[in-house]
């Protein structure tokens, strides 16, 4: 659990932090949304104890960062995976991590199998590549079995496969009861991943959310039509013609905004028109999000509602 009350840091006149407070529960994927500059890399090195708060406060596991005998023990993080000294083996840098906070040696090994460093445990850091190098900065994460992981864009510069397995990973580490928070800019991904949303805007709350809940509560809708292609144009221009909105889906069919399916089926059958699929579709996390960034109308969780003006840059 990770709780943050009334969080706040000012850089000089600027604030990064405005008063932010949440709670990151266990058994979840918390992805952190915000635009650049939003305040989220400050929030998790507060979270840290990498950077005081101005005021406010923010606990680990019912502790402050500070307050923590064995941090590692209770929360892994990775917040720069470039942060490793070079010279050192991939072993020699889990074994150093490891002694400081009195965890066994054989914890070491059993990480480098979990990440699959194994067979370059003794090579030296600087050597590996991007996707080692991120999968080493989780090993460290792991390393304490922590009951909390903060991951600030750990998918950053991976290939599908890392980001597949990064997804794959953070997913067990909830399903084992740890309470696990993660940043990232890619809307597809956090998707795929996360269970809850906390976004930020100016440093401050917009939303707390149920992923499911974000998206269906403020998901244009929408239905997916194919059509022979022989119709397909004929199709489009009908519903134009009654203001939808159509664009061609990823699948290669219709994606028709502003009317439903039972409205484009009695329409198809009006006209005489094969369907070949109508379904109904929700907008993505990545459409709910944009349109959240450039609007200023009110978004809704499952409970709460939230205002958007003036909040993104
Ligand atoms: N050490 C610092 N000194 C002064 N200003 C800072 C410092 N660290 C962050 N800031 C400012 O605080 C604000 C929040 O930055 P932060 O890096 O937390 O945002 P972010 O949401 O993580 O952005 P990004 O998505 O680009 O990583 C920005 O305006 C940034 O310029």
């Amino acid at each position: 659990m990770i709780e943050a009350r009334e969080l706040t840091k000012r850089y000089g006149d600027r604030t990064a932090v405005d008063r932010l407070s949440f709670t990151v529960r266990p058994g979840l994927v918390t992805g952190f949304l915000g635009p650049n500059g939003a305040g989220k890399s400050t929030t998790m090195r507060m979270v840290l104890g990498l950077d005081a708060p101005s005021s406010g406060t923010v606990t680990v596991a019912g502790q402050r960062y500070d307050r923590l005998g064995a941090p590692l023990r209770v929360v892994g993080s990775l917040l720069d995976a470039k942060s490793v000294h070079g010279g050192r083996t991939v072993r020699r840098h889990l074994l150093g991590l490891a002694r400081s906070n009195a965890i066994p040696r054989r914890r070491v090994d059993e990480v480098l199998e979990l990440v699959g460093l194994a067979d370059v445990a003794d090579q030296r850091a600087k050597g590996l590549s991007l996707g080692m190098g991120q999968r080493l900065g989780i090993a460290a994460a792991l390393l304490g079995d922590p009951e909390v992981l903060i991951l600030d864009e750990p998918v950053n510069g991976l290939d599908t496969e890392g980001i597949r397995w990064i997804r794959d990973l953070l997913k067990s580490q909830a399903a084992q009861g740890r309470t696990v928070f993660l940043s990232s800019h890619l809307m597809s991904e956090m998707e795929l991943t996360a269970d809850h949303l906390i976004v930020i805007g100016r440093g401050r709350l917009l939303a707390d959310t149920d992923m499911r809940d974000f998206i269906r509560t403020n998901s244009q809708g929408g239905t997916r039509v194919r059509t022979p292609d022989d119709e397909a144009q004929r199709m489009r221009a009908l519903l134009e013609s009654r203001g939808a909105r159509v664009a061609l889906d990823a699948t290669g069919g219709w994606r028709v905004t502003g009317l439903g399916p039972s409205e484009v089926g009695e329409l198809a059958r009006e006209h005489r028109l094969a369907v070949h699929e109508l379904t109904p579709v929700l907008s993505s996390l990545e459409e709910v999000y944009t349109q959240m960034t450039r609007s200023s109308v009110e978004f809704r969780g499952a409970e709460t509602p939230y205002e958007t003006e003036e909040a993104f840059r």
